[in-house]
């Protein structure tokens, strides 16, 4: 079995829990809550350019350049959402430059954000690639799971996971051809960084777990602190 094939399997206990949470079940049924949908929405845009520092390490740390250019056309289109999802917002979620400048990082996005910035060190597209590959991968099968389930076709829920662009799908797609540049570089290297490598996938399918749940329950520093400071020890998070 390849690396990739390593990665896929053993994610998908993942990949179920991620399917089950109610923050996803909610898209699915359109019970999400303005505020839990706010709330997503401005760490999503926060993490999102995060993924841009992220991208932008691949380019400069790519081995060849059919790697560099698909980075860099992955870099493009990434920086074409992000521009358009500015665009589509409501008045009542705000989402200029300035204003997304101030959105503080909460708690699970700052460490999923560092989880995948501290790969950038590595100088290594197999340990910097997986920590991506993995929400880029989960995002799609969600968005085919979500395609079997009978779904609200209301907005905002409607365009929810919908990566349905074909630069994503299908054998010459973003996620397939990740994968193989995850095995080509996974020959080079030893046993040990082909475990960390995995790791870092299987750490950001997790992320991503806790991403869906810090926002259906609006994890925030300030309810943390103030969690901790009323002496509150309730269920984990
Ligand atoms: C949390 C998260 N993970 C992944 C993606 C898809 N790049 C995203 N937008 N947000």
């Amino acid at each position: 079995m390849s690396l990739s094939e390593e990665m896929i399997t053993e994610a998908q206990p993942y990949l179920t829990a991620n399917e089950k949470h109610p923050f996803v079940q909610g898209i699915i049924n359109g019970t999400l809550s303005p505020q839990q949908l706010r709330y997503y929405d401005e760490q999503d845009i926060a993490f999102e350019y995060n993924e841009v520092a992220v991208i932008n390490a691949l380019i400069n740390y790519g081995t060849t350049t059919d790697q560099v250019q698909l980075f860099h056309k992955r870099l493009t289109l990434q920086l074409n959402m992000l521009r358009d999802w500015l665009k589509r917002e409501p008045d009542s979620m705000p989402h200029d430059w300035k204003s997304l400048k101030w959105t503080p990082i909460q708690p699970i996005n700052q460490l999923y954000r560092q989880h995948m910035a501290a790969t950038i060190q590595t100088h290594s597209v197999l340990q910097i690639l997986p920590s991506f590959a993995a929400g880029e991968w989960l995002y799609i099968e969600l968005g085919k799971y979500l395609k079997h389930q009978t779904r609200v076709d209301q907005e905002p829920f409607r365009s929810f996971l919908t990566l349905g662009n074909q630069d994503f799908l299908g054998p010459t797609g973003f996620i397939q051809q990740f994968f193989e540049i995850i095995d080509q570089e996974a020959e080079k290297a030893s046993i040990r960084e082909q475990q960390q490598a995995k790791a870092t996938f299987l750490k950001s399918c997790l992320l991503e777990w806790y991403f869906w749940d810090a926002s259906y329950k609006h994890i925030t520093w300030d309810n943390w602190q103030s969690a901790a400071l009323t002496g509150q020890t309730g269920p984990l998070l």
